[in-house]
């Protein structure tokens, strides 16, 4: 989108879309980041589709501030792909803990590739864990196994 670095559902005819093919829950870039479409707006127009709003966001203000505007669950997703998030290797356990502590519901996403980080998630409070890559890039999977073992090796 030019001038906006938002990528997850942006428009609001992206939420239109999403509901008309069956989402139950619609997940939205919730970041400070210039964006197309104004916050509130956008969880109205989720709530509107008889959907929940997800706010994937990067900072634990971010969360808050979509908390606040309504958003029925908070994501970690952005952590760490904003250019003020921090770069963690692992999941932001800290920003889910943060999150969490003050009663909002959380989703723990974002670089959990194993099941004892997914645990760990829900111990610092996370309501349910989301794993992408780990699942379903099994090229990413392999070259982790290389990587490994060709260190083992040299
Ligand atoms: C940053 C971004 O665009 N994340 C996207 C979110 O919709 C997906 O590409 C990720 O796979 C998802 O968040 C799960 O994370 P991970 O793949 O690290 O388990």
């Amino acid at each position: 989108m030019v001038g906006s670095p938002v990528y997850i559902t942006p428009e609001l005819s992206d939420v239109l879309a999403l509901a008309e093919r069956g989402a139950d829950i619609v997940a939205f870039d919730a970041t400070q980041r210039p964006r197309p479409v104004e916050m509130g707006a956008m969880i109205e127009a989720i709530h509107a589709q008889g959907c929940l709003a997800m706010a994937d966001i990067s900072t634990l203000e971010e969360g808050l501030c979509a908390h606040q505007l309504g958003a029925d669950l908070v994501g970690t997703t952005l952590s760490g792909y904003t250019d003020y998030s921090p770069k963690l290797e692992g999941p932001d356990l800290e920003l889910v803990r943060a999150l969490s502590r003050r009663g909002i519901r959380v989703i723990a996403e974002g670089r959990i590739a194993t099941p004892l980080q997914g645990r760990q998630a829900l111990d610092a409070g996370a309501f349910a864990v989301t794993v992408g890559t780990a699942l379903t890039r099994l090229e990413w999977v392999t070259q982790g196994f290389v990587d490994a073992l060709q260190k083992v090796a040299q």
